[in-house]
């Protein structure tokens, strides 16, 4: 994030981040839905291989000083163990009492439950260690992606504290939601990151007149129903839960 805070500069990083979400889930789609690597009894310690998996890799990645920033959220954050080196105290350009707001339960279990059987075939090829893997990299984009609006909120803020602070004093929900919703400004996301899932997911080749160019590697209308029914609300839902905390 950048060094000063503003609307615009916040909303770049969120296009930035599409990227990252539509390239991501372009890496799983190469694997079959694989249900074993969601089976809770298939390891035989009461966790399926994608869950062992995240919170192995969580805990390794907080080793070594991830999850220092609010928009790196942990999806499993009990017991974490502290970072080993040194890490540098960077100046938060949020209110502290809000940085906290996490809503990866939710981003957990839609991504599990809805999404994934949306944008994989299905079937099993055993490649289940490469599809979890897969998994992490989409769940940690959107994750990213959904908590940076905590920042799209402070900017809002800042631009308009008299407005957000009565709504938050009365712990007004809907009109904090109202203030904070740009109608346009999600029709535009949702039709850009259909377009970048289009571009990004065909094949490319040299002879023009391929019709291979208009098969994509994911569907480019899954990833705006994505932005639709899950990344924008929950992005709503950062932004009203950071408020609420903004004056405590
Ligand atoms: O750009 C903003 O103003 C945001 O709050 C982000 C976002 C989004 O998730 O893309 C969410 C709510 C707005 O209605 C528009 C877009």
């Amino acid at each position: 994030m950048a060094n000063k805070l503003t609307l615009d500069s916040v909303r770049d990083a969120l296009i930035r981040e599409e990227d990252s979400i539509v390239f991501s889930l372009i890496e799983r789609a190469r694997f079959p839905y694989n249900a074993p690597a969601y089976d809770s009894s298939f390891l035989g310690n009461g966790l399926s291989i994608a869950e062992f998996y995240v919170r192995e890799s969580e805990s390794l990645q907080a080793k070594v000083g991830r999850y220092q920033k609010p928009e790196d959220v942990p999806f499993f954050p009990k017991d974490l163990p502290r970072p080993f080196p040194p890490t540098k105290d960077s100046q938060s350009l949020l209110y502290p009492a809000s940085a906290s707001v996490s809503v990866n339960e939710a981003i957990w279990k839609f991504y599990f439950t809805e999404l994934l059987p949306l944008f994989t075939e299905k079937g099993d090829d055993g490649n289940y260690a490469s599809s979890v893997a897969s998994d992490f990299v989409c769940l940690q984009a959107i994750s990213r992606r959904i908590h940076y609006g905590k920042y799209v909120a402070e900017a809002k803020f800042t631009d308009a504290p008299q407005d957000y602070s009565t709504a938050i004093s009365s712990e007004d929900r809907d009109r904090l939601m109202n203030l904070l919703t740009f109608v346009a400004v999600e029709e535009a996301v949702k039709k850009r990151v259909e377009k970048k899932a289009r571009l990004f997911s065909q094949n490319v080749t040299l002879d023009e007149n391929d019709s291979d160019q208009t098969k994509y590697k994911i569907n480019p209308s899954v990833v705006s129903h994505l932005y639709d029914k899950w990344v924008m609300p929950l992005t709503k839902v950062v932004e009203v839960e950071y408020l609420l905390l903004r004056l405590s």
